[in-house]
């Protein structure tokens, strides 16, 4: 089997939204695929009525193939503070053309308001290892687990783009994706996630590839080599990061992935995808792509990393592929 599924950018890249076919007959809803977590949670006729605005929710009794995993519940919480929680559903899950059954659907009782107030999103899709799925008293296993076995090579893709419609694909490699050779690096999942070293500036950083992050947050040294290239950039604590003036050519950030003896291969953001968005209206002053994490413990590559390069994220052989596009 394979599926192929097209990743919308939405308020200028801050996150990827996927149509995702649930239930019988189908209810389409528009999800956050996230490499970072492992719950696939949703909005749903369970959802308050005050936390709902907008979101497109599941109704498990609409769906004939929907049955309550009795006595499970789960409750999430993400690196920004937001967070949410509820009960359990199995039923059908279709991502581009490819169907797993009983799925662990997770209906929100409850949202922070921060999910409440984004209208585009009905929840999430987690992409990461199962070990880290909620579901409690019995772990649920995330969509890709369950396809796995089915799937023509255990595998997905992400080609994520800046301000154009991307792609997740499932089960096969697209040559027509990307240019050159993919390089690929072991992935430690030992905390759960897509976890890889690369290379920067010849300074090793071990991090996560992570879709549901929009920035990239990489060491202190780093981040501050990198901005010092920049006339006018500095760290701002109102805006808790590196700002600078709009008007600034950034310069390219660049990693190496798979450095073994082939050298490995070189991911190149381009300076413009750090010049992320403006602070506020007036325009004058920006806020930088490139951030330290300082303040997560972990580095994270995220949207800013990915939608610079075509991933694979072999779950088979537990790496991580890194191409140019
Ligand atoms: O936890 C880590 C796992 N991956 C990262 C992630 N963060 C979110 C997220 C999405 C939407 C919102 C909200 F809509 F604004 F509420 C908040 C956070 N999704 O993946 C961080």
């Amino acid at each position: 089997d394979s599926g192929s599924v097209t990743a919308s950018p939405r308020q200028q890249d801050t996150e990827y939204l996927c149509p995702v076919q649930i239930g019988s007959p189908a209810q389409t809803l528009p999800l956050d695929f996230d490499t970072g977590s492992s719950d696939l949670w949703v909005f749903s006729t369970d959802t308050p009525r005050s936390e709902v605005n907008g979101q497109t929710v599941y109704d498990a009794s609409s769906s004939s193939s929907a049955k309550r995993l009795s006595g499970a519940t789960w409750k999430i919480s993400y690196g920004d503070g937001s967070s949410s929680s509820g009960i359990v559903y199995l039923d059908t899950v279709t991502v581009g053309g490819l169907t797993v059954s009983r799925q662990a659907v997770e209906a929100a009782k409850q949202v922070s308001s921060s999910f409440s107030r984004d209208t585009s999103s009905s929840g999430l899709l987690g992409l990461a290892f199962s070990s880290i799925n909620t579901v409690s008293p019995n772990q649920q296993k995330t969509f890709f687990d369950n396809a796995m076995p089915h799937l023509d090579a255990p595998l997905f893709t992400a080609d994520l783009k800046h301000n154009a419609d991307g792609r997740y694909n499932f089960g096969y490699i697209d040559k027509s994706a990307y240019t050159g050779s993919i390089s690929y690096t072991p992935v430690d999942n030992s905390q759960g996630f897509w976890g890889f070293t690369a290379t920067v500036d010849g300074t090793d950083v071990t991090g996560i590839a992570d879709t549901g992050t929009t920035l990239i947050y990489l060491p202190d040294s780093i981040v501050t080599s990198y901005y010092s290239q920049v006339s006018g950039a500095r760290y701002d604590s109102s805006n808790a990061g590196y700002i600078f003036p709009c008007g600034s050519s950034m310069p390219d950030f660049s990693f190496n992935v798979g450095g073994g003896g082939g050298g490995g291969g070189t991911v190149t953001v381009p300076g413009s995808y750090v010049n992320f968005a403006p602070t506020d209206q007036t325009g004058q002053t920006c806020f930088g792509g490139l951030q330290s994490d300082s303040s997560i413990g972990i580095s994270i590559f995220g949207d800013i990393a990915l939608k610079a390069a075509f991933v694979v994220f072999d779950g088979g052989n537990k790496q991580l592929g890194w191409a140019a596009k």
